[in-house]
């Protein structure tokens, strides 16, 4: 489709939403007698955001916080429950044979068959305008699985790719009792409606597997602010391990801390949720926005790493960001905190947690139990036991460092040249020159494949090759924002263990 099809398709698909009750204006009544022509325009519009999720909504005018500004009837969100109003749908579905399959497994199938309707599917106009393709780590090759560079990502990514594997396996049974077409039936048509529902499907509170909400998710996201990790006090660390997690948008836990739970939720209320009253969903403005500026939603609280996972993006920068480093268990069994709150911050220093525990580790044994209050407060235990556990922190990252294959500086060059890789549009000539690059580009130019252009003449990369350069850009930012997570981390020990060293003051020697 051109441009101008594409946008003419669009408005189509905003005058279907408007026609069916979707609206940005507070006041609209449902029994409008002038049939709208949009939904959007009172409070949002529709507009490109290159550096934060491309297309996304805007303010149409000056936006206060808390004000409603966009509402979806119950009636418009794509559940299982709408889906499985289609007869044969339902009739195979609720087979017993399929009761093992999860919420989340029905609702991907589900999907799949109602896009196999085409035309005839009551939400086309939605289905029309949803991503081709997704960049979420089950959607990640070997290739770009080792640009990632570090095995704990790594790790996560083959987690993903295995479980999406067999959940479409698990599947499979189902979708042939179906007669879903071929293409709807491979692995690429299972990622694509995985992806759809964990990027884009919004908590609902009476399915787990959540809704799809035209218009309502073209939101694009900014993570919960600073205030959440102000919330890092004894009181909320201690009650972690007693919580549950928080179920995100998603239908995903995330491994945090129970303080940022409490968080999540209260932020969802000035964001956006379910109103059973209004019986649709509704999102509020989280804060003030001037007209033409982004109008963004906080899905949660996620690292960059689970944004990939579940997103398909990352933000340069994540004031929830997050490094772990391996730490043995001699290091974490004098206290009770739990080993996931126990990382690095985005801004370098070490989490509360981490530091505590590594302080009660450097402490000799026989004074371990005596310390152990001022440790769980949060102090300093003494100079010399400060300054043991900083070096310690600072030499392990340095270690993990040395230990990958490249350092910031060539992965920023790296990055100019993917850049480069994708802007050229001769291809055969950029395979000449890229080749003397070496390594990690030569790798890529192997794998990629190329194909005759339009007018037959010029060489171009396929489709497929271009998802590949897109994910290999974003392995490459999020080791460089690792990496730089670590040199943080280098620069606070360092500049600490200074100012402790001259201060020259040890009211208690431990070590
Ligand atoms: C709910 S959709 C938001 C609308 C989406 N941009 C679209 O055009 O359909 C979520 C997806 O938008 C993109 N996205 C959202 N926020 C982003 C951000 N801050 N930076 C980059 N991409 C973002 C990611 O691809 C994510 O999976």
């Amino acid at each position: 489709m051109g441009g101008a099809e594409q946008e003419e398709s669009f408005e189509r698909f905003l005058k279907w939403a408007a026609n069916l009750g979707i609206s940005d204006c507070p006041t609209n009544l449902s029994h409008h007698s002038q049939k709208p022509t949009s939904c959007l325009g009172h409070s949002l519009t529709v507009s490109q955001f290159p550096d934060a999720g491309r297309r996304g909504l805007g303010a149409a005018r000056d936006i206060k916080k808390g004000e409603l500004v966009l509402r979806v009837p119950k009636s418009v969100l794509i559940t299982r429950a709408s889906l499985l109003k289609d007869e044969k749908l339902c009739s195979v579905v609720n087979y017993k044979t399929y009761s093992s399959l999860s919420p989340t497994q029905i609702l991907a199938v589900c999907l799949l068959y109602e896009m196999g309707k085409g035309r005839s599917s009551w939400w086309y106009p939605y289905f029309m305008h949803l991503p081709r393709s997704y960049d979420i780590l089950a959607s990640f090759s070997e290739f770009e699985m080792q640009a990632l560079q570090v095995d704990d990502a790594i790790w996560t990514t083959e987690k993903a790719v295995s479980k999406a594997k067999s959940e479409w396996k698990e599947a499979n049974l189902l979708m042939e009792a179906l007669k879903l077409k071929p293409q709807l039936l491979t692995f690429r048509a299972w990622v694509w409606a995985s992806a759809t529902i964990s990027s884009r499907a919004l908590h609902i509170p009476w399915d787990e597997a959540g809704c799809l909400c035209p218009v309502g998710d073209l939101f694009n996201y900014a993570a919960p602010g600073e205030e959440s990790n102000d919330l890092e006090n004894v009181e909320h660390l201690v009650n972690a391990s007693s919580l549950e997690d928080t179920s995100l948008s998603n239908g995903e836990t995330t491994d945090d801390l129970a303080g940022d739970q409490v968080d999540i939720r209260s932020e969802r209320l000035t964001d956006g949720g379910f109103d059973e009253n209004m019986a649709a969903y509704c999102f509020y403005a989280r804060k003030n926005y001037k007209k033409g500026n982004q109008v963004l939603l906080g899905y949660g609280t996620y690292t960059n790493l689970e944004l990939l996972e579940h997103y398909g993006f990352l933000l340069k920068e994540n004031p929830n960001d997050k490094v772990f480093i391996p730490l043995e268990p001699s290091m974490y069994s004098f206290v009770s905190w739990p080993k996931y709150s126990m990382y690095i911050h985005q801004d370098g220093k070490p989490s509360f947690t981490l530091l505590s525990a590594l302080r009660v580790w450097a402490t000799p044994p026989n004074h371990r139990r005596s310390i152990s209050h001022l440790a769980y407060s949060g102090s300093q235990l003494s100079a010399d036991n400060e300054i043991s556990v900083l070096k310690w922190m600072l030499k392990n990252c340095i270690v993990i460092l040395n230990n990958l294959p490249t350092i910031i500086e060539e992965d920023s060059l790296l990055l100019s040249t993917i850049d480069e890789i994708e802007n050229f549009h001769n291809p055969m000539e950029l395979r000449k020159l890229l080749c003397a690059s070496g390594g990690e580009v030569c790798a890529f130019l192997e794998g990629s494949d190329l194909q005759k252009g339009k007018n037959g003449s010029e060489l171009m990369f396929s489709g497929k090759t271009k998802r590949v350069i897109e994910r290999w850009r974003l392995a490459v930012q999020w080791r460089i924002r690792y990496k730089k997570i670590l040199n943080d981390c280098i620069s606070y020990c360092t500049e600490t263990i200074n100012s402790l060293s001259s201060q020259n003051i040890s009211p208690m020697r431990t070590k």
